[in-house]
């Protein structure tokens, strides 16, 4: 028997093409590693077999959604940093959480403009975060404060501002770490270092400084992005020219169609007949941008005389007499076409754009025009507010600085005013809009959130695609575009299941030694999980517990409420297992015949294989969420942490490639944390090398009296029939001779020889001389 290889193959299913194209094939998916796989290379090269086939019935399996522009969710704004790390990042995991409902499997958080001293510390929070269970953030998007006035929608009139010192005003509104050069920027942060850390910065070209600083900011991973702009065609063409790769909520913010000068709209029919010689920073310097930096001061003006924020309507460029039509600057005289249909290929790289479609910031027609002007560009964003929640009602709703938004329907403004201030709508109804309104396959408008977005953030080979390698970021969609379940690095969200975890028939946690009250209330309360095979438990699986608990009482402020064994489910068929019902059973008699204190949970034993980061989120649930913690004797409630207890031998496979998926390791050793016991044959320092980012959750712990017992040596022992007294608790030993545990019998040859391999390797190795005193005796 060989152990689970955690390979889960959807079948039955319908899979988008990166042209927009759906076809009925398989999807692999390497759960452990939590990416997508190369179908046949697994089955027909490596002649694997999936332990799991998902027929999903005819429907589609699309890559997870990604949202490039999502102010919040969920209550949560990730504009409102309130001076407490803690909250906003609980605040960025509520939001990762449940935005999975919505197919969004990752997601680019949105900061509008803000004052000054708050972007260096919102925008270190911001850098990229992955956890189980969790869409990932991919890092941030600053719209502002380098955008116009005249265009400003929701954004806070007083803190905008010009670039007039070019790059170094950039660096000094966002922090110089954090526009640093991408190679560094993620070194500092507390990321996972497999994130893909992605920045976004929305600003106006023609505010004064930026088109000059844009070159080197886009030099440094950073992707420009032109919104609430005024931009003329020149300054818009010049600041794609100098790097932008993006336009911000297109139609949104921005001049609208004028046939003699098209604006930034424009840019999606981008003209070959566009060109321009000379340097982009020197032709910005003395481009025709005067023109709108005395709109803008007029506007400045209007403010501080008039009636404050209003005067600067949204449509007042609109009462400008557009300026001729810009003179043809080609002059090559090339051949032209013959072949009807042929198009020259644009030197001018056209940006991609944003579309909000739920219907109200842009009129379907306006979606349709866009999508079919340059359907590669078209990226749907949600930009949605931190009311966003599918199951939330109408009406007034707080926002931040005393204002209040509106919600009807799917359309939210400011209470009081007729603007626009982002959205509610979810991305998923995006993606139906989209199809309905433009009339493209639900193939098509899928592109338009998974790969178009990836692409633009130069992440499609990672996220938005199915390409084997991928992240496992998938969502099931009905045919009518409804999600049905959403996959995040191959784990199953499970979006629709009422409880979290599945619990096997009559199971009770056991909670008859667990110290409800603190004994002393100024200590943080843990519980210690242990897991393994325990075949057979041994005296040192339980002196586990009794190194930690001196460890824990004389280095650290935690005081223990209780420590549980959990065996291994059989599905993890390792040699050697023998039946969760005998494990469990040694594992209660060694516990509660020998120890005061610790306890055997049979939940993980009694079901199919649960990783292990999903059994500590087992014990948190039953711990914190259903017993509510524990109390001081004051009756205050304090929640317990969960931490991994466990043997160097078993971290050190943390840095064996294949064994835990990257999600899973943050999980465990970022949320929870692990106490280790040194193992001999095992180095401690080596087994968590590289796992430093977590080291403030690892606690090393050293054998001071050395004992390598081990479940393998034991079981050579029994099935040569030599004494194992002294090795395990009496009553286990009993237990083992009374069943017969541990012969031969009932096992396959195959195990057989497989076991005796491992056994051949524990009795060579210089763990114990079980080799030998096994030859010496027989
Ligand atoms: N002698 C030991 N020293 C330190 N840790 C140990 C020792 N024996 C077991 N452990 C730890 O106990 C936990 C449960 O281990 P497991 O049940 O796999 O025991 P094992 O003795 O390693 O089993 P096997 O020999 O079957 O591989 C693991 O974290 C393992 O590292
Ligand atoms: N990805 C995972 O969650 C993962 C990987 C390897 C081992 N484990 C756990 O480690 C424990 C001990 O495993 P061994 O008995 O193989 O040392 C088991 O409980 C097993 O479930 C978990």
């Amino acid at each position: 028997m060989s152990a689970p290889n955690g390979l889960i193959c959807f079948t039955n299913c319908l899979l988008p093409h990166e042209d927009g194209s759906l076809e009925e094939k398989d999807l692999w998916i390497d759960e452990r590693r939590g990416v997508i796989l190369d179908a046949q290379r697994t089955f027909f090269l490596r002649k694997e077999r999936p332990d799991r086939i998902i027929d999903l019935g005819g429907n589609i399996l699309s890559p997870g959604f990604m949202d490039i522009q999502i102010n919040g969710a969920y209550g949560f704004d990730f504009s409102v940093y309130e001076g407490d790390d803690d909250a906003y990042r609980q605040g960025m995991r509520t939001v990762a959480e449940k935005i999975v409902e919505t197919g969004v499997t990752s997601l680019v958080p949105t900061i509008i403009t803000q004052e000054k001293s708050l972007y260096p510390k919102i925008l270190q929070l911001l850098r990229p975060f992955t956890a189980s269970k969790c869409a990932t953030l991919l890092g941030w998007h600053a719209e502002g404060p380098f955008i116009q006035l005249a265009k400003r929608g929701a954004h806070a009139p007083q803190f905008l501002m010009a670039a007039s010192e070019e790059l170094k005003s950039f660096e000094d509104v966002y922090g110089a770490d954090n526009l640093a050069d991408k190679e560094d920027w993620l070194m500092t942060g507390e990321g996972s270092s497999d994130s893909i850390g992605v920045r976004i910065i929305t600003a106006a070209p023609e505010i004064a400084g930026v088109i000059p600083a844009m070159e080197e900011v886009v030099k440094r991973g950073v992707i420009f992005s032109i919104g609430h702009s005024t931009a003329t065609t020149d300054v818009a063409t010049e600041a794609v020219r100098s790097g932008a790769r993006l336009i911000t909520h297109l139609f949104n913010a921005m001049p609208q169609l004028h046939h003699r000068d098209p604006s930034i709209i424009g840019l999606l029919a981008a003209s070959p007949h566009i060109s321009y010689p000379g340097s982009a920073v020197e032709r910005a310097r003395n481009s025709p941008l005067q023109r709108t930096e005395s709109l803008l001061k007029q506007v400045a003006l209007s403010n501080a005389l008039h009636e404050g924020p209003k005067a600067a309507s949204e449509a007042f460029d609109d009462t400008e007499t557009p300026p001729e039509t810009p003179v043809v600057h080609n002059h090559t005289e090339t051949d032209l076409h013959l072949v009807k249909g042929k198009v020259t290929d644009l030197a001018f790289e056209r940006p991609f754009y944003e579309l909000i479609v739920d219907g109200i910031h842009s009129h379907p027609n306006s979606v349709r025009l866009a999508h079919s002007t340059f359907p590669e560009g078209c990226i749907l964003i949600t930009d949605a507010m931190k009311i966003l929640d599918p199951h939330l009602k109408d009406g007034v709703h707080e926002w931040r600085d005393g204002k209040r938004f509106v919600k009807e329907g799917d359309k939210l403004y400011l209470e009081g005013t007729d603007t626009l201030a982002g959205s509610v709508v979810t991305l998923d109804k995006c993606v139906r809009n989209f199809s309905r309104f433009t009339g493209s396959s639900l193939g098509e408008a899928i592109k338009c959130v998974t790969y178009n977005p990836a692409k633009c953030l130069g992440l499609e080979n990672k996220k938005g695609t199915l390409r084997p390698g991928a992240d496992a970021d998938l969502v099931v969609l009905d045919r009518k575009g409804n999600v049905l379940s959403t996959w995040v690095k191959a784990a199953d969200m499970a979006t629709d299941s009422p409880s979290p975890f599945t619990d096997p028939p009559n199971y009770q946690f056991p909670t008859h030694r667990l110290h409800r009250v603190l004994r002393n209330p100024d200590k943080q309360p843990i519980v210690l999980v242990a897991c393994g095979s325990f075949s057979p438990v041994t005296y040192l699986h339980l002196r586990m517990f009794e190194m930690a608990m001196d460890y824990i009482r004389q280095n650290t402020d935690y005081e223990i409420v209780g420590g549980y064994l959990s065996p291994v489910s059989d599905m993890y068929k390792k040699p050697g297992l023998l039946s969760a019902y005998h494990r469990v059973n040694m594992c209660t008699l060694a516990a509660e015949q020998t120890s005061s204190w610790l306890m055997v949970d049979p939940w993980e034993a009694f079901q199919s294989y649960q990783r292990t980061a999903v059994v500590l989120d087992h014990f948190d649930y039953e711990i914190n969420t259903k017993q509510g913690g524990v109390t001081t004797a004051d009756g205050v409630h304090k929640p317990v942490s969960v931490m991994l207890l466990a043997g160097s031998d078993l971290i050190a496979t943390m840095s064996e490639p294949g064994v835990w998926s990257d999600a899973d390791l943050d999980h465990i050793l970022g949320r929870y944390g692990v106490f280790i016991i040194e193992r001999a044959g095992s180095d401690m320092d080596q087994a968590i090398d590289s796992l430093s980012r977590w080291r403030h959750n690892i606690h090393l712990i050293h054998q001071l009296i050395q004992n390598d017992v081990s479940s393998t040596k034991v079981r050579l022992f029994l099935r040569r029939g030599l004494s194992v007294r002294y090795l395990l608790p009496i009553p286990v030993v009993d237990y083992i001779e009374q069943h017969g545990l541990y012969t031969d019998d009932g096992s396959s040859a195959a195990e057989r020889e497989k076991e005796k391999g491992k056994e051949r390797e524990a009795g060579s190795s210089d763990k114990g001389n079980v080799a030998l005193a096994s030859s010496s005796s027989s």
